[in-house]
This record gives C-alpha cells, structure tokens and sequence, in this order.
C-alpha cells in the first residue's frame, strides 16, 4: 500500500502535533482545521497560534477548511474531542475512499450512546480501515521533537507492521498491538483519573495519596479493558499505564490541572471558565460511569469524580467515601 499523503482532521493542539511528527515521518500531510483563524495562521506563520503557539511547524503542513482537501490521502488521522468525532467524521464521509486507514486519536467514550471511538468509526465509515493511536504525549513536547513512545492498534498484522515502520520518525516509536479495545480503554478512563489525582495534589493529600489512587485507578483500568473484551496486558502499556503515570504527574496535562483546581477550592464552572482546550475527563466522565455501571464495574474513583463534576457530591464527600469503602484483598476483582 502506498504511504505517501496523510490527512490529520482536527485542527487542536494534538493533529497540530501529529501533523508535526507525520511531516516529519516524510509525508505530505493535510491539516483539516474548522477554524479559518487556525488555518490562517498556521499558513502565513507556520504556527498554530490558538491551540500550539510558540512552536514552529514543518514546511510539509498544509492547512485547509475544507475536508474535501482530505480525498487523495493515504491514510487519515482523526484527532476531534471525543465527543466531535461521530459529527466529524460524517462531514468527512462524502469524501472518503472506502479502505483507507483511520487512525483514531482522540480519547473517550461517547456520551449518549456510551460508544468507544471503534464503534463510532464502524457505524460512520463503515468502509474504513480502522486503527488506534494512543500513550503518553503531551502535544507541546512531541512537536518540539521530544522523544516518547505510544501505542498503535491495528487488527492487520501486515497494516499494522507497514504503518508502524512508515509513522515512527525519530523520537517517536509506535509500539503494535492488534487489541484496539485494550488501547481505547486506556485512553478513555486516564483523563477522568487524572482529574482525580489533581485533586489529590490541590487538596496537598501527599505523594503517598498520589501513587495509591494511580495504581487504585489502573485497577480500575484494566477491570474497564477487560469487561469491553480487551486484554489486560494491553492496558499494562504505553496506552494504558503509561499515559496514565504521565496524565496524573504534571500540570501540563489539562485534565490533572482541572482537578488541580477543584482540590484547591475552586467550582467546575470556575476551573473550566475561558478555558478553548478540551479537558476530555470533563466531558466522557458521566458516559465512564454509565458505562460502568452497565457493565456491573467496581470503579469507585471514576464514579467519584463523575459524581463531583455532576455536582452531586463535594470533593470532600468523594474523598470521604473512597477511604470509608469497605476494606479488601487488593487483587479482587
Ligand atoms: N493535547 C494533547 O496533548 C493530546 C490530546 N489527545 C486527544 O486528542 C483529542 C483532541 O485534543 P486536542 O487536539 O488537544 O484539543 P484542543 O483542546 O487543543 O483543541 C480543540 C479541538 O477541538 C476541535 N473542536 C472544537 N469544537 C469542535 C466541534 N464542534 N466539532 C469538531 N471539532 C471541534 C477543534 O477543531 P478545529 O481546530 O478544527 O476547530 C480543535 O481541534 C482529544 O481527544 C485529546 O484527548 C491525545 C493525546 C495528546
Ligand atoms: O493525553 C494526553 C497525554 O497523553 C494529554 O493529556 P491532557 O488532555 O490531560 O492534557
């Protein structure tokens, strides 16, 4: 299969970063932002000034509005919020090639329907050729080149082997997996705990606290992985584990900051005010717990922090209830 041109919808701080590392990777890329505002500034200054300023971008960019732009490309990357994906992959829909790669990027659960990115993609492109990518990156650092590694989900083991090689330039490795659920549900669940560790550090429970509720929250991971039918190894990785020690450990990451905020005193509409970023913890917690319980899942933190972000609960109610549950052997399922 030919892997000359790639197409990147979503024109916010990860395509922009994606773009950055395809460009990189020697493909021409397609950049398909909404925002002429986006477009505009990164074609006359070669930077994306509303969603990654202060990073220059590669020469091999080029933005566009339209997704019509986005019809030759060899492969795509889909990189809406989670919950713009369904809308957005419909608009791409008439100009789609039936077989195409789709490299789903975006992380969450689909509120409403309680759909993983998979299924959304398998009910709008039907056609497609799907693929997850996902781990520990933070867009600021993966476009200024810095080195990490993420997970990519693939069920073709030749696809998978081919787009691996094609999309790994240097400082950004792709590990393989053919579990697509396994790497989806890590990606899903991260950001709700995220926020909860932001509460640990806002509310200065201690570092203690803090290595307790993540391992206490990849527990929750894995149990969330394997009842979707994933596979609990898939979580131990760079999608699940590792992006979740990332998301919880710094304040760069939207979603830790948001409970930075709330541990400190703040409201959610007061942590959330002015804020054009996605803090998608915020946004798939309610369809994390709908999902859960549908699922019969023991995800005490998760459910939390839905709970505190619906305004059912305080922070010190959620932090009082997760230490008054009832005590038990830490392997039970
Ligand atoms: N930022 C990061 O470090 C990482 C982010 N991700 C994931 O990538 C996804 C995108 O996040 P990110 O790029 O950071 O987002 P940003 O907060 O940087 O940007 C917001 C994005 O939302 C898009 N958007 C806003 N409203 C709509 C809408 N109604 N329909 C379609 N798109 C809309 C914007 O598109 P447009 O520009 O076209 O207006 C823009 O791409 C999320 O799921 C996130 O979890 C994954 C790994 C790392
Ligand atoms: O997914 C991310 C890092 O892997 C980005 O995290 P935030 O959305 O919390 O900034």
């Amino acid at each position: 299969m030919q892997m000359k041109t790639a197409g990147v919808i979503g024109g916010g701080a990860w395509g922009t970063a994606l773009a950055q590392v395809v460009a990189r990777a020697g493909l021409a890329v397609t950049l398909q932002a909404r925002e002429t505002e986006v477009v505009d500034s990164i074609t006359r200054d070669r930077v994306n000034a509303a969603f990654l300023p202060g990073i220059e971008l590669d020469p091999a960019i080029r933005a566009k509005t339209e997704m019509a732009d986005l019809a030759d490309c060899d492969l795509v990357l889909a990189v809406p919020p989670a919950q713009h994906l369904r809308g957005t992959l419909e608009a791409f829909r008439p100009h789609f090639r039936p077989g195409t790669p789709v490299i789903l990027c975006s992380k969450g659960i689909e509120r409403g329907t309680l759909k993983l990115m998979t299924d959304v993609l398998a009910e709008t492109l039907p056609e497609a050729t799907p693929a997850v990518l996902s781990g520990p990156s933070f867009a600021g650092e993966v476009a200024r080149g810095l080195p990490t590694a993420v997970t990519l989900a693939v069920a073709d083991a030749d696809l998978g082997e081919a787009l691996m090689a094609r999309l790994s330039p240097p400082g950004f490795r792709l590990y393989l997996t053919d579990d697509l659920i396994g790497a989806e549900a890590g990606g899903a669940l991260k950001n709700v705990l995220a926020i909860a560790c932001g509460i640990v550090e806002g509310r200065q429970l201690g570092r203690s606290a803090h290595a307790a509720l993540i391992t206490r929250g990849f527990a929750e991971m894995t149990r969330l992985c394997v009842a979707l039918g994933g596979r609990a190894e898939t979580v131990a990785g760079l999608c699940g584990l590792g992006d979740l020690v990332l998301t919880c450990s710094s304040p760069q990451s939207r979603n830790m900051s948001l409970g930075l905020a709330l541990g400190e005193g703040q409201t959610v509409e007061q942590a959330l005010a002015g804020k054009r970023s996605v803090a998608e913890g915020y946004q798939s917690a309610p369809a994390v717990r709908d999902l859960g319980l549908k699922l019969g899942l023991d995800m005490p933190i998760a459910y939390g922090v839905a709970a505190l972000l619906a305004g059912e609960a305080t922070v010190d109610q959620v932090i009082g209830s997760l230490l008054s549950r009832p005590l038990r052997a830490e392997t039970d399922g």
